[in-house]
């Protein structure tokens, strides 16, 4: 039987950066960790071993740290865009670049009140995501989100009048805690944009929106939630959101003689609701 080789492509992953912006009185400090794909004609490498025209992932490697220092770009977007454009530029065989970069959310270090220039902090399990694919005929298509974003909320929140059967157990609640760890992806539209005052406003609107809804459902929560950014943010023209319902059950105290007026909860990880949508303008699909 003939056998074909089918899809394929070749890049480098995790290439951590840590650039340093020094400016008068204060530093700034991005970490990136840049992930690089190459799609395109590369069958004589896969099939008889002939990598003449293989850009090695080495090379991809210091491309990255090359033109992180001779970059001026300020977002991770704009990085990914020029990385992404020098690829398909200077490898005329291939098709279409894709740069991902994850960023870790390093901010200024403040103690009492006052900012210390020269250190940073982050907290935060929350890492920035953005993903740019390029074609050799094509616009760059730009992708921004984030990761592993912690969210809770302790009132208006319920889940009741879903269907049963004879398996259902579930009790309804107009009163439970919701618990997720969101999960976000947008497509930008329009040019020269200010991509990092734009990712500010998306995710002010997505949290704004989790804390006001009064949410019947993860499932609804979610789509006001993506409403909101799209109403807020006209340059996005579609969100993705997965939100994993991350049960935080009652503990029945009564057999303590205990009454447990929604107080003490069991969090859980695991088995969870698995949430997901894409939410768009119409006409944009
Ligand atoms: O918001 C929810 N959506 C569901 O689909 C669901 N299913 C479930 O058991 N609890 C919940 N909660």
């Amino acid at each position: 039987m003939p056998i074909e080789l089918g899809a394929n492509r070749y890049g480098k992953s995790r290439v951590r950066l840590m650039k340093v912006t020094r400016g008068d009185g204060a530093h700034s400090v991005v970490e990136w960790n840049v992930e690089v794909w190459l799609r395109g004609d590369f069958h004589e490498c896969f099939v008889d071993g002939d990598n003449s025209r293989i850009l090695p992932t080495d090379t991809m490697k210091n491309t990255v740290y090359s033109l992180a220092r001779a970059s001026a770009a300020a977002s991770p977007e704009a990085f990914a865009v020029e990385l992404a454009s020098h690829f398909i530029d200077n490898n005329p065989h291939a098709d279409g670049a894709e740069i991902r970069i994850q960023s870790t959310p390093w901010k200024q270090l403040g103690v009492n009140d006052a900012t210390l220039p020269y250190s940073f902090t982050h907290d935060a399990n929350k890492i920035g995501t953005v993903v740019v694919t390029i074609g050799r005929e094509s616009a760059p298509v730009i992708t921004s989100g984030f990761e592993k974003l912690w969210l809770l909320k302790t009132a208006n929140s319920g889940f009741a009048g879903f269907m049963k059967d004879r398996l259902t157990t579930l009790k309804e609640t107009h009163d439970r805690l919701l618990g997720t760890l969101a999960e976000a992806s947008w497509l930008y539209t329009g040019e020269s944009l200010d991509f990092n005052a734009l990712r500010r406003r998306i995710e002010a609107a997505l949290l704004i929106a989790f804390a006001e809804h009064d949410s019947l459902s993860v499932q609804q929560t979610l789509y006001a939630m993506a409403e909101a950014a799209l109403e807020n943010v006209p340059e996005i023209a579609q969100i993705h959101l997965s939100m994993p319902n991350k049960h935080c059950n009652l503990v029945d105290l009564s057999p303590f003689g205990q009454d447990n007026p929604n107080e003490i909860f069991v969090p859980t990880d695991e088995p969870h609701g698995s949430i997901e949508a894409t939410v768009f303008r119409q006409g944009v699909k």
